[in-house]
């Protein structure tokens, strides 16, 4: 197993024509560590793995992975050290399962695009690791919500990372599926040395399977920390404007969360 790469973002800002969403985040990510990003709807998670994941460039500041400087790579050099689960992936129509994982191997391809040996085993690698190596043959179309989100997993994993950015990796999935999706997600990281960031909306998950929470508001982060430290009532109320208690697991150390209505805005 190589060594673990830690994730650093410094003084980041970030916006999209006459839409400043980033301003000015500080980030590190430990090597190793399984991180939570939380927020509401619109305050920048998906763009700040984007950014993490080098498909954006900060206005200003820099992401480092490891010793490595975004800005220097290409998108396909970083693809090689950091890969992004979408919120949605490509799907061309005909297209199996197979076909699509193999699609993470394609920043591992040499110049002509040509497979290279051992991409078909590491495809085959990340079709088992999601439970899903039986759906290999069937078209990607053909697949509902959850079975893709699984999927598309999978095709994150394939690429063979150190680090591994995951956009609400439990989308559409019941909850059977969203406990096995996080508990593969905390085996691998364990078992191959990953560094993980995964946005959650479903905090009860981040206090559970997360080792920190890092909250984003008003472009900034605003808490950060272990979820037994971070996760208050207050936090509730600042960082997802609801009101609700906060208890603690009588049988583990992380909290957890009954909130009760939204707060006015
Ligand atoms: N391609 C884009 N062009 C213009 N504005 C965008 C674009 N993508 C996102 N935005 C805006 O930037 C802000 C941050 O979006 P982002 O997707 O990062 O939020 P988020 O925290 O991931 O939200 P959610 O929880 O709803 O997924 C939002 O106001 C969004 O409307």
């Amino acid at each position: 197993m190589s060594e673990p790469v830690g994730i650093r973002v410094e003084g980041v800002h970030f916006g999209y024509p006459g839409r400043p969403v980033l301003r000015g985040v500080d980030l590190d990510v430990a090597p190793g560590e399984l991180t939570a990003l939380v927020g509401l709807n619109g305050c920048g998670k998906s763009t700040l793995l984007r950014l993490a994941a080098g498909l954006l460039r900060p206005g200003a500041g820099r992401v480092l992975l490891g010793e490595h400087d975004l800005a220097r790579l290409s998108r396909r050099a970083a693809a090689r050290h950091v890969a992004l689960l979408h919120q949605s992936a490509p799907s061309v129509p005909g297209m199996t399962v197979r076909q699509l994982v193999r699609q993470g191997r394609y920043a591992a391809r040499g110049p002509l695009g040509m497979l290279r040996e051992g991409d078909d085993a590491v495809a085959r690698r990340a079709l088992a690791d999601v439970g899903v190596a039986h759906w290999a043959e069937r078209p990607v179309e053909a697949l509902s919500g959850g079975e893709r989100q699984r999927v598309r997993l999978a095709m994150a994993l394939a690429q063979d990372t150190r680090v591994l950015l995951l956009d609400e990796p439990t989308t559409y999935l019941d909850l059977h599926h969203q406990l096995d999706v996080l508990r593969t997600v905390v085996r691998l990281r364990e078992e191959r040395g990953l560094t993980v960031v995964m946005v959650l909306h479903d905090l009860a998950h981040a206090a559970r399977f997360a080792e920190r929470i890092v909250a984003l508001r008003d472009g900034r982060v605003v808490a950060e920390g272990a979820p037994k430290e971070v996760v208050t009532p207050a936090f509730l109320a600042d960082v997802l404007r609801v009101a609700g208690r906060v208890g603690r697991d009588p049988e583990g150390d992380w909290p957890v969360c009954y909130p009760d209505h939204p707060l006015d805005d």
